[in-house]
């Protein structure tokens, strides 16, 4: 217990796995919570203060299985083991303890292990740091599973949209930094569990050390110029990994700094209402990235998420991807065979990170052999002539071809002849090398086996001499080899003459056990052969650890080489499946798609046999007399999200790198994409229907700019319909003269069509319905023009609302379109003429006050006659009048 307490309270805020023999325990309040967690029972195990002290355990074998649900269920684990042997401590003294200490901290964040990671997708643990003005901003993301490792230097208030950009698993955060609104923002937006460090930890110099510790180097030069934040970013970063690795070396690659901008800007909000990832119910079914991963390997999976969250605005890079999608999109036999090979390939990644943090086992060894071979494979399908290849093809050629790297194919070599067909997890349980690769190893295993032939052949020795047939010789743990015979022939082995040849172990209730002075040497023999052989495999896998340790940059690359691969021919392989095509990329700011559609709808659609209607849309930021701002309108279920969803995800796709569903589909680079799609409350932040629409909104009319790509679905539609409207109305007239983004706005408020007669770069577009014998019928065409209606208690019979309700609704729209207060009437469009939204930077005009104004200043009414009341009010209609 004194061990025990000294450990935990170093680890108050973890759940403490006490290794004690085959089980991790865990004591106290940790106990009581896991055994809620975990469902598993809770026990008491001596007493402290006077009270018993409750415990639970799981057997360490399946250890992995319970940290995953403590893991979900936002626990910490601090993993302690026993750092020497039972047969280690007696040595000290017959009443010694063995010696225990932790061997890292098992965070969401910091997970390695295959059954505790989704396999196709990356984790990240991000660390964020402000520089000294509040206004710069750094971030450094690892994922300890892969070891990739990335810095980059970003504004503060990009935060957030930065972090949703990546698979945050876990992120960290300085005390100091705590009660800053920006990073406040941050952490909201993320989502992602918390952990807070203490303020020392995001220093600049700590950085500059841990960074020069980690990846032995004397000037930091190498890695590029990091600024101030950086440095702490990078320092609160790699103090937690090294914190979580409990001492063990950090074992990351090292750092590529990621440009500043040098990504399509996605803010969360969108991200989460286009459905990138995740659909609107959390799942990847349902998602783009669902719709369209025809990846065959997890780097390559990983990969492809990756550009989709972060979609490049680099040309030249985005050219490179399409090329590579491009060269197997024009031979199909090509994607067919490499996606073959590429099948046969573990994670490689994982298996690497794994070995050289100390926890990857021979089944780790055998990937990395398997994937190489793999990946050789698949390079030599990629043609002789590697000059004819697009570059980033001819550099996974390279990268895969192990006639490139003599050290690379001699490892794959020994590893495919050394490890056998399906290697066990860990290497103690040994039998993991194959014969004939190490002679101790085979003589030690021969005296084994040669000593349980022995034994097999006593068996019937021992009956012969006894004249007990039904005697057997049987092994377990607790007494190793014994003679076992049936309780009736107890008797006889216990008496002279066989006692002198059979010592007695134990009785059972129908067998009695002896063991033999014969046996036990043979035993003896036995363990000593197993433990030799044992020792030797441990020491080849070390070897092997070494060797792969020494390649670990070389396997970085080749896994880097699979990824690309995997995912330029995965990409051309969705474009077989969906009629997809490369987008042409140009620098003046437009998107003119024709037959653009809804990858996902699309696929859904298919499912249940139907077709899915493409439709064209063009927009050009670039002169002013085109369109550059859409409204569309239709009936409701027409179609109109879906028009506007495609166009932005068809952005996505194309900086992805990716072919998109259309005919065809030309795009001037765009730096942001911002989407404001339907409406949920974010009841945990405070936050209204209404109000999540505002700050939406907000954010795009603040932020938007010519070269940014803007979707709106029904703004206003959350308060009162002149509110509502009034909303919309300026939302679009700041759209279209001050952000004069490309965008695209869809609406049920009619009056708005009107707008186009005054603002030069926006027209209208309706989605097409047909009436038809007392039915409505979605043609989900795009025609040029503002719909006529919005069919919308039409939509509530389709829905089944109760007829009654229907027919009423029925007949209040009646009434309220005969109302001479229909909105046609209303001030609002009396003013058609609409005023350019005033600049932000110019000081509003202060009317004088008129002298009515003035008059009525002066005025006490309650000191007024009623004549003088008279008076005075004709004296204001005089001054209004004039
Ligand atoms: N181009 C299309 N081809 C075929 N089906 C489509 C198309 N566009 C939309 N649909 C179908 O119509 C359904 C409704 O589409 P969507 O949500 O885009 O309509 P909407 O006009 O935005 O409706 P509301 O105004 O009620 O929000 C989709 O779920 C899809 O099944």
């Amino acid at each position: 217990m004194a061990q025990y307490l000294s450990i935990k309270a170093r680890h108050e805020d973890a759940l403490l796995f006490f290794r004690m023999g085959d089980f991790y325990e865990l004591f106290f309040q940790d106990a009581v919570q896991a055994a809620d967690i975990l469902d598993i029972t809770l026990t008491a195990r001596g007493e402290y203060d006077g009270k018993p002290i409750p415990m639970a355990g799981v057997p360490y074998h399946a250890a992995e299985g319970y940290l995953a649900r403590l893991i979900k269920a936002g626990c910490r684990v601090a993993v302690c083991e026993q750092t020497e042997s039972p047969a280690e401590a007696k040595k000290r003294g017959s009443k010694a303890i063995v010696n225990r200490d932790i061997v890292r901290i098992v965070t969401p964040g910091t997970l390695t292990e295959d059954a505790l990671l989704p396999a196709r997708q990356g984790q990240a643990l991000c660390a964020i740091s402000l520089g000294a003005g509040g206004t710069e901003a750094a971030i450094a993301v690892c994922d300890v599973s892969t070891g990739r490792f990335d810095v980059s230097a970003l504004a503060a208030d990009a935060l957030a949209d930065t972090l949703t950009a990546y698979p945050l698993s876990e992120l960290l955060v300085s005390e100091g930094d705590l009660d800053k609104p920006t990073v406040a923002n941050a952490v909201a937006a993320s989502a992602a569990p918390v952990t807070f460090r203490p303020a020392r930890a995001a220093s600049h110099i700590s950085g500059q050390t841990l960074m020069k510790e980690t990846f032995g180097v004397s000037a930091l030069e190498a890695f590029g110029d990091f600024t101030r934040a950086e440095l702490a970013s990078v320092g609160l970063l790699l103090d937690y990994v090294k914190l979580t690795q409990a001492g063990a070396d950090i074992r990351l690659d090292p750092p590529i700094r990621a440009q500043a901008n040098g990504h399509l800007a996605i803010d969360p909000a969108t991200r989460t209402s286009l459905e990138i990832d995740r659909s609107m119910r959390g799942e990847r079914d349902g998602s783009l990235l669902g719709t369209i991963d025809r990846t065959v390997t997890a780097p390559g999976a990983r990969l492809l998420s990756a550009r989709l969250s972060r979609p490049s605005v680099d040309r030249a890079e985005i050219e490179a991807r399409l090329d590579a999608a491009s060269w197997f999109a024009d031979d199909r036999d090509m994607v067919e065979t490499v996606r073959a090979s590429l099948k046969a390939a573990p994670d490689l990644e994982r298996a690497r990170t794994r070995l050289r943090l100390g926890r990857g086992g021979p089944r780790d060894l055998a990937a990395i052999s398997r994937a190489l071979i793999a990946a050789h494979e698949a390079s030599t399908r990629l043609g002789e002539d590697v000059s004819a290849l697009p570059g980033k093809i001819a550099n996974a050629a390279e990268a895969l071809n192990l006639s490139n790297s003599l050290n690379l194919r001699q490892l794959a070599d020994d590893l495919e002849t050394a490890i056998t067909e399906n290697p066990p997890t860990l290497a103690r349980e040994g039998g993991f090398i194959n014969k004939g690769w190490d002679s101790a190893l085979d003589e030690a295993r021969s005296l084994r086996d040669d000593s349980r032939q022995i034994i097999a052949g006593l068996q019937a020795k021992y009956a012969e001499l006894t004249g007990i047939n039904a005697l057997k010789i049987k092994f377990n743990n607790v007494l190793g080899y014994f003679v076992d015979v049936p309780a009736r022939h107890g008797d006889l082995l216990m008496k002279a003459p066989l006692s002198e040849t059979f010592i007695h172990r134990q009785t059972l209730a129908s067998n009695v056990r002896f063991s033999t002075q014969e046996l036990s040497e043979l035993a003896g023999r036995i363990s000593r052969a197993e433990d030799e052989a044992r020792s030797r495999e441990i020491a080849i896998f070390d070897q092997f650890c070494k060797r792969i340790e020494a390649l670990s940059s070389t396997l970085a690359h080749t896994a880097n080489a699979i990824a690309e691969l995997d995912v330029a021919a995965a990409t051309a392989e969705w474009a077989f499946v969906a009629d997809a095509v490369r987008p042409a990329l140009s620098d003046s700011i437009m998107f003119e798609a024709d037959g653009l559609r809804h990858p996902v709808v699309e696929a859904a659609l298919k499912k249940e046999g139907q077709g899915f209607t493409a439709n064209n849309l063009s927009l050009s930021a670039t002169e002013e007399a085109t369109t550059r701002l859409l409204l569309v309108t239709g009936p409701n279920m027409a179609g109109k999200s879906t028009y506007l969803r495609q166009a932005a995800l068809a952005v996505i796709m194309a900086q992805a790198g990716l072919f998109v569903p259309a005919r065809s589909l030309t795009l001037g680079l765009t730096d942001r994409v911002f989407s404001r799609v339907g409406a949920s409350d974010d009841l945990a932040r405070g936050r209204s229907t209404f109000m999540v629409e505002m700050v939406e909104t907000a954010a795009i009319l603040n932020q938007a700019t010519e070269r940014s790509f803007v979707i709106m679905d029904e703004v206003g539609r959350g308060t009162s319909t002149w509110d509502g409207l009034a909303i919309a109305w300026a939302a679009v007239e700041h759209l279209h003269s001050v952000n004069r983004a490309r965008s695209l706005f869809a609406t049920h408020y009619h009056e708005l069509t009107k707008l186009v007669d005054d603002l030069p770069g926006a027209a209208n577009a309706s989605l097409r319905a047909k009436e038809w014998k007392d039915d409505l019928v979605f043609l989900h065409e795009v025609q040029c023009g503002p719909a006529d209606k919005s069919y919308g208690v039409q939509v509530a019979r389709l829905a089944g609302l109760p007829k009654k309700a229907v027919k009423r609704a029925a007949q209040i729209l009646k009434q309220l379109e005969a109302e001479p207060s229909a909105p046609e009437s209303l001030p609002l469009f009396a003013a058609a003429g609409f005023a350019p939204a005033p600049n932000e930077d110019e000081p509003e005009h202060q009317a004088e006050p008129s002298e009515a104004d003035k008059l009525l200043q002066q005025v006490d009414p309650d000191a007024l006659t009623p004549r003088e009341a008279l008076d005075m009010l004709y004296r204001l209609k005089a001054l209004s009048q004039n």
